[in-house]
């Protein structure tokens, strides 16, 4: 387990340039598998579960070449089929999240798509329900192994389009079923899609390899299957979770920070929700200016009542910025509910926060309490271990504005979504120190 050593306590001033985001970078390079020819896709982050996937592709047999930093090609015409059936991918396969999407892929383009439990975050329950619902109403056959939790799904005679309403939207079940729909016989309506800048991002990227998808950004896609798709050039967006983390991190540390070439088009709610927390935040350009703030006060409801923020599928709020929202309340003016609707241990990280003097009451799983210190009393250094890439982050931001030296270890799950973090946020003045086991 990897370690950082964080001095708390400084204000941090600067620049900070967002990576691409890792959940579209994850659909992206999936969808190469869609094509014989080459595809070219830039802004690329360099992180750990980015370069997991990358792996994978390899060793399918994709022909992967590096030509700049975060610029890739990809040509997959002639994979090795046989590796999905190896050890080394039932190991490689289960180690992140996102390698769920290569079922879709290899199910429309091969006939068969095979894949271990995936792994990412234990934040609570993560079915596969609704993905291999839509593959088989799209006429496949489906197998699982419950010993080797090995999920597969056959159609040899290829897919054919269908009316679905899927059980819920969900973004990498989304992103699987449009993947295999592209090239089913036929049209296939998804109503109660996942619509999120990722699976837009994914829909306009395959629309440019030949894909007749209509209906992006809203939760009713509507795909004219068609024959072969081709190659392409797309550039990842800016990650809207890094952006949001670093408005956390200003506001926490009290800092003037610039974030630069955010796509502010995409973001959603996020600037708003930010904004009802009482932290103020200033569009120019294409930039977020955060100035210094020394106290931020959270907004009520018309009626006087307390602020709740709760995830939502998009365009609602992202379940992954909820910690991020928690951890910049601890030291807002005011009270809060923190509403995590989507997964059930997510919060459980709080008792940290307990730790380090946060003035918080866990109330259920699912729902948290926050009173805001107002910066009348810092939090205290500790040591910490990080459970999962969200709540890792935000520990990381609630040290970074303590008192004292504090430790956090495992931090391999911050480094699976955030580029050479240590480094970028020493560059802004952040005292962090890393050190390999
Ligand atoms: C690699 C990747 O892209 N990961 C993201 C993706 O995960 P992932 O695609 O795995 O998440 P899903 O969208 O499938 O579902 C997330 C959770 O929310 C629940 N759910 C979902 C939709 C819904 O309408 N109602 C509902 O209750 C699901 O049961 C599940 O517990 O989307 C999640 C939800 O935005 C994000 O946290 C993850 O970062
Ligand atoms: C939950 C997340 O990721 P994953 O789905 O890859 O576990 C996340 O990015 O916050």
């Amino acid at each position: 387990m990897a370690t950082f050593q964080i001095e708390g306590g400084h204000k941090l001033k600067g620049e900070i340039t967002p990576q691409g985001a890792k959940n579209e970078a994850l659909q992206i390079l999936c969808a190469v598998l869609l094509t014989s020819e080459e595809v070219i896709i830039e802004n690329i982050p360099d992180i750990r579960d980015v370069n997991k996937l990358i792996t994978i592709l390899k060793n399918l047999g994709v022909k992967t070449e590096k030509i700049a930093k975060g610029t890739y090609s990809f040509k997959a015409d002639a994979p090795d089929l046989a590796y999905l059936e190896s050890e080394l991918f039932k190991e490689e396969g289960s180690s992140l999240r996102g390698s769920i999407m290569i079922v879709g892929p290899l199910l429309a383009r091969f006939g068969k798509g095979y894949i271990p439990r995936p792994g990412g975050d234990k934040i609570g329950r993560r079915r596969l329900d609704t993905h291999f619902e839509g593959f088989i109403n799209l006429g496949a056959t489906f197998r699982y192994n419950k010993e080797e939790r090995f999920y597969g799904v056959e159609a040899p005679n290829g897919l054919t389009g269908t009316y679905m309403l899927l059980d819920q939207a969900s973004v990498t079940g989304t992103a699987n079923i449009v993947m295999a729909a592209v090239l089913a016989k036929g049209t296939t309506t998804i109503y109660n899609a996942a619509c999120e800048p990722y699976l837009q991002q994914l829909c306009k990227m395959l629309n440019s390899m030949g894909a007749k998808i209509s209906g992006v950004g809203s939760n009713l896609l509507i795909i004219e299957g068609v024959e072969r798709l081709g190659g392409c050039k797309h550039r990842i967006l800016p990650d809207m979770i890094e952006i949001g983390s670093w408005i956390g991190l200003a506001a926490m540390t009290r800092s003037e920070i610039t974030i630069k070439d955010v796509s502010w088009n995409n973001l959603g709610l996020i600037p708003d929700t930010f904004r009802k927390l009482g932290i103020t935040l200033e569009q120019k350009g294409d930039d977020i200016f955060i100035p210094s703030q020394d106290s931020y006060e959270i907004q009520g409801y018309i009626d006087g009542s307390i602020l709740t923020v709760a995830d939502a599928p998009w365009p609602g709020f992202t379940p992954d910025l909820l910690s991020i929202v928690l951890v910049v309340c601890t030291q807002a003016k005011g009270s809060v509910l923190i509403h995590q609707k989507m997964f059930e241990s997510r919060l459980f990280f709080v008792d940290k926060l307990i730790d380090m003097g946060a003035k918080i009451i866990l109330c259920d799983p699912h729902r948290a309490t926050v009173i805001g210190h107002n910066f009348q009393s810092t939090l205290k250094a500790t040591t910490m271990v990080s459970p999962d890439i969200r709540a890792g982050i935000s520990l990381l931001i609630a040290a970074l504005s303590a008192k004292g030296t504090s430790t956090i270890h495992n931090i391999e799950q911050i480094d699976r979504g955030y580029e050479n973090i240590d480094e970028r946020l020493r560059a802004i003045g952040a005292k962090i120190t890393r050190s390999e086991p």
